[in-house]
């Protein structure tokens, strides 16, 4: 297809472009733009001289297309450039041939046949164990509470440690880096890293505090001198083959997993729990296919909880945790009919695509009901119009992963408890995550 057009340019402030507008509501700015601008839509952010282009893709095809092309579209954004001074290099960070050895390395912890036997059983008991928790509980705050049960989760499956003890630490820090890292991922100049600014300072703190829960995480492993069997840790450390990866590789490559390993999923279960606490037709709905089973759910029985799965699914379309995927344009590009130059700063959006009208009609609502076989949607656009885990080679790794815990987890709550809410709405943070940006609290009432 031959390029036809130029982006068009969102409006913001004659001297500061839309600066302010990302600052103040990234995903109402985006969303907005996307609504009444088009699928590509440039942003001008900072003054003239300093200015840098943000270019906005939140069409099915545009978005997939720039997801899956990783030599056409490059990790070499600035909200990547963050990322990296946080995370390193790990899987999420590294491109090309270490991204390659990366990821054939630790494909076989995430094989389907380790995701339904020894995944699935531990999910299914750490659910249980907060079901049976909340006992005599009326009202809690979901959102905390998926928090720790996620990390107990990736901490028992990947990690083979308890990094419960390391939770209070790991959320104070990882949500003001979440934070920082969008609000300098769209300034056109941000202050340098080594600049000793007190908010520099408390960044290189946070950081550190993480470097130490997974060095300790580490210590505590070779100390038992146990191998950890199949789990990933075990498999970092033991390196294997020729394509072992080196020390430092191996602790940005803890620190990833569990990182992405369980904020994302937290934050999709508990939207979900929330939106099914304010639908109680769906609680029901998912229960009559609880009551067919013949025990606790397991990976197996998952076929036969439709509802379940097409509840996950609509959360983590109304509420992507990774609500941007970022890229670099290598060389001069056309996307959806727009031409793109290169060097070209683009944020595909699946929080903007995921709420297109002509893709899914009353967008905003929350209906699982569009999963069913047979509701029609989406309307356009087949599998690109719903990308929470993107698309491609550099796909999320831990998609099956979070699907499983996601689903199993709901059918063991759902099963305990109904679920009842005062809260209007979700109110949202966007940071390099979408997260709850307050407390999500639910009543519970046990049953049976
Ligand atoms: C609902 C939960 C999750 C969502 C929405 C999600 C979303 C995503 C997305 C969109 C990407 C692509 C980022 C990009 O290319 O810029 C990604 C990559 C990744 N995710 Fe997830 N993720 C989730 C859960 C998980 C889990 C459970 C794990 C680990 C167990 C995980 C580990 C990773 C890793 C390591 C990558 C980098 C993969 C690569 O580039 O090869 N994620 N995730």
């Amino acid at each position: 297809m031959t390029a036809t057009r130029t982006p068009v340019r969102a409006g913001g402030l004659p001297v500061i472009g839309s600066t302010l507008d990302l600052r103040r509501d990234y995903l109402g700015t985006i969303l907005r733009a996307s609504r009444e601008l088009g699928p590509v839509v440039r942003f001008d952010v900072g003054v003239p001289g300093l200015r840098m282009a943000l270019y906005s893709i939140t069409g099915p095809e545009g978005c997939e297309r720039v997801m899956s092309d990783p030599v056409a579209y490059r990790k070499e954004t600035r909200s990547y450039d963050e990322v990296r001074l946080t995370l390193g290099n790990g899987l999420l960070t590294s491109q090309d041939e270490d991204w390659l050895r990366q990821r054939r390395y630790v494909a076989p912890v995430f094989t389907r046949r380790r995701m339904t036997t020894s995944y699935a059983a531990v999910m299914v008991e750490e659910a249980s164990a907060v079901a049976r928790r909340w006992a005599g509980r009326g009202t809690v705050d979901v959102h905390a509470e998926m928090t720790r049960l996620t990390a107990r989760v990736v901490g028992r499956v990947l990690l083979g440690s308890d990094v419960e003890a390391a939770l209070p630490r790991i959320m104070e820090t990882f949500a003001p880096l979440s934070t920082r890292l969008l609000r300098r991922a769209v300034s056109p100049r941000p202050i340098p890293p080594w600049l000793p600014t007190p908010a520099n300072r408390e960044f290189h703190r946070h950081n550190q505090v993480l470097r130490e829960i997974v060095d300790d995480l580490v210590a505590a492993r070779r100390r038992t001198g146990d191998d950890g069997g199949e789990d990933l840790l075990g498999l970092l450390l033991r390196g294997e083959g020729e394509e072992r990866l080196t020390d430092a590789e191996v602790v940005d490559q803890v620190l990833v997993f569990l990182l992405a390993g369980h904020e994302t999923t937290a934050s999709t279960l508990a939207c979900a729990l929330v939106e099914l606490a304010r639908a109680p037709q769906w609680q029901e709905a998912a229960r009559a296919e609880l009551a067919e089973l013949p025990g606790p759910p397991t990976a197996a029985d998952l076929p036969r909880l439709p509802t379940v799965d097409a509840v996950v699914r609509e959360a983590l379309r109304l509420y992507p945790a990774a609500h941007s995927v970022a890229r670099l344009s290598s060389v001069a590009t056309e996307v959806d009919g727009y031409a793109l130059p290169a060097r070209a700063n683009l944020v595909t959006s699946p929080w903007a695509l995921h709420r297109r009208a002509e893709l899914w009609p009353d967008p905003d609502r929350f209906d699982p009901g569009r999963f069913r076989p047979g509701s029609g949607q989406p309307l356009q656009g087949g599998k690109q119009a719903w990308l929470p885990f993107s698309a491609g080679p550099r796909a999320c790794i831990g998609a099956q992963f979070a699907m499983l815990e996601a689903s199993l987890v709901l059918a063991v709550l759902l099963g305990a408890y109904e679920l009842r809410t005062a809260l209007p709405g979700i109110p949202l943070e966007a940071g390099i995550t979408l997260r709850p940006a307050a407390p999500l609290p639910v009543q519970l009432v046990p049953r049976g």
